[in-house]
């Protein structure tokens, strides 16, 4: 995969299973992605979503294969990656700022506190916590507890963001706030981002690509979706689009039948399937954008 700023390449995780054999949740698994792409996961629980991202992460490593990143392979976690999980992981004895300033702190360690503290609340600034600096995660509500997750992944400037369901447990309200400011936040600053979601409408908002996965064990990369919707969408607009229907329901006929089927589809004698270059499909990509939707 030439030239891809992340390149997974032919990865395989296996574990050991109960009878002493060992389960392949997924092998020979490819995926590419340029830089300043913003790109979500859609598949159902345990095909192996989790597993790939902590495999970005450099939390864990694949039984075979490789990621390489800008050139080189992975080899552990770094600061170049920050990961945001669903929950937010805050040390509860320091307060927002000592939260964020901590992470801070971790990747530039010659730094005087005054700088650290300085950079922290820039972060928690575009997050929409200034004024917050001073309260303990206990004083927050889940929305702002996340915020900070947010904020704190943000501070490191990673070059990647790394992110697993991270609003699946939000209110919708919150949800949509936060998937507004995320969305913002990563294009201003050029983010490539991989995050694992189960909703469908926030992978169609936010996402440039949607990857779908069948189910595991085994599983693969069934399709990659090229979102047609304009790169400069609103929320408020988003389905007004004619692509939005078609595109909406080619994912959700994924994860309610397609994904499943693929399996008996594959097994099918002399069905060939290259996993090294899934279908790229882009539903609704062919109707015409009314003109007050189009970026
Ligand atoms: N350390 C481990 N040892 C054994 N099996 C594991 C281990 N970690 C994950 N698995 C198995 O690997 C499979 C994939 O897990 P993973 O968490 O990656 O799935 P997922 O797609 O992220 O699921 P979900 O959507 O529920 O979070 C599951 O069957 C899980 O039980």
């Amino acid at each position: 995969m030439a030239n891809a700023y992340i390149s997974i390449e032919a990865i395989a995780r296996r574990f050991p299973a109960p009878d002493g054999n060992r389960t392949t949740i997924f092998e020979d698994l490819w995926f590419a992605m340029d830089r300043g792409e913003f790109v979500c996961v859609i598949g159902h629980s345990g095909c192996g979503k989790t597993t790939v991202l902590n495999i970005l992460a450099g939390l864990d490593e694949p039984t075979e294969g490789a990621v390489i990143i800008d050139g080189k392979a992975i080899e552990g976690p770094s600061l170049d990656r920050a990961v945001i999980f669903q929950s937010h992981g805050l040390l509860p004895w320091r307060t927002v700022l000592g939260n964020v300033a901590y992470a801070v702190a971790s990747k530039w360690r010659d730094w005087s506190k005054a700088q650290v503290e300085e950079h922290a609340k820039k972060s928690i600034a575009l997050v929409g916590l200034a004024g917050a600096e001073h309260k303990k995660p206990a004083e927050l509500s889940g929305g702002m507890k996340q915020r900070v997750g947010i904020a704190r992944a943000l501070s490191i400037e990673p070059k990647i963001m790394l992110m697993d369901e991270p609003f699946s447990a939000l209110d919708a309200l919150t949800r949509g706030t936060l998937q507004d400011e995320v969305r913002r936040i990563c294009r201003d600053t050029g983010q490539t981002v991989f995050m694992i979601t189960h909703d469908v409408d926030e992978a169609i908002y936010l996402a440039d690509k949607i990857v779908l996965m069948t189910n595991g064990p085994d599983a693969r990369i069934a399709e990659i979706v090229a979102n047609p919707l304009p790169a400069g969408r609103a929320r408020n607009e988003v389905h007004k689009h004619p692509a939005y229907y078609p595109l909406r329901s080619h994912i959700i006929d994924f994860l309610v039948s397609r994904s499943k089927a693929f399996t008996e589809e594959l097994a099918v004698p002399g069905k060939v399937w290259n996993r090294r270059a899934p279908p790229v499909v882009s539903p609704g990509a062919d109707v015409a954008p009314p003109a007050a939707v189009t970026a």
